[in-house]
């Protein structure tokens, strides 16, 4: 496919929502190609339904495969739906949250094991890997102080109620990841202002893909 697959990750109140609602007409404005946001679980109605499924607080007896298996479902009608179609159409797709975040919260945090979670998710996906990803780093206590800040302006979901320890081991995963897979994930410090992250963010896209500007 001719299209830009772009995927920003990071632990809950990292600021991946905030930075993107910013960096998107930055990019528009920008980039010669049509760029589409989404986000996942979600980014089509099926999808969406199935996020509502998961993220449900009053849903505490789900088990941990359920979870693991709905994320991967509702990735894959994502990605028929929206991604695929968009990358045949030569756009820059950019998503909030895509397979690394199952192998951090499922695969290590949960511990489902990082192997079994990227099976089913090779099947969800047909292989399909972003061509960049920018991983969202900040300490997993300022994540959720900055989510307890600001509850009434967003919703608290039955992923944010888990204990610290939780989020840590997220965090650990997903810094694993990054020294895994340096030619695709970069680490930015999203310890400073949203406008920081979004110019680190802008600049990263434009040194990987310079000839798209
Ligand atoms: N760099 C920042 N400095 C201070 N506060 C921030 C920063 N980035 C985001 N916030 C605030 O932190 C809260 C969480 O931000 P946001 O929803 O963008 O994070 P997120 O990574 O999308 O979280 P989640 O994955 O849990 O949905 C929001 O209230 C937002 O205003
Ligand atoms: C894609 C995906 C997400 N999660 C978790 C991470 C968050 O706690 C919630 C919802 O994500 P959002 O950024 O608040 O929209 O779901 C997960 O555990 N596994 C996944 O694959």
């Amino acid at each position: 496919m001719a299209g830009i697959f772009i995927t920003v990750e990071g632990p809950d109140g990292a600021g991946k929502t905030s930075v993107l609602r910013e960096l998107l007409p930055l990019l528009e404005s920008t980039i010669k190609m049509n760029v589409v946001a989404t986000r996942e679980p979600g980014g089509s109605r099926i999808a969406e339904e199935i996020r509502e499924l998961i993220l449900n607080p009053q849903n505490t007896e789900m088990d941990i495969r359920t979870e693991a298996l709905l994320y991967a479902a509702a990735r894959r009608q994502h990605l028929i739906e929206r991604i695929n179609p968009a990358l045949a159409k030569d756009a820059l797709v950019i998503c909030d949250r895509f397979v690394d975040s199952s192998l951090a919260y499922q695969g290590a945090a949960r511990g489902i094991g990082i192997s079994e979670v990227a099976a089913i998710n090779h099947f969800a996906t047909d292989g399909v890997t972003p061509d960049l990803t920018l991983y969202l780093d900040v300490e997993a206590s300022v994540g959720i102080e900055r989510i307890n800040r600001n509850k009434e302006t967003r919703q608290f979901d039955r992923l944010d109620q888990e204990k610290l320890e939780f989020h840590e081991a997220v965090r650990a995963a997903y810094l694993t990841l990054v020294a895994e897979n340096p030619a695709r994930i970069t680490l930015i410090d999203a310890s400073g202002t949203i406008e920081e992250v979004v110019a680190a963010c802008l600049d990263q896209i434009k040194r990987v893909f310079p000839t798209k500007f």
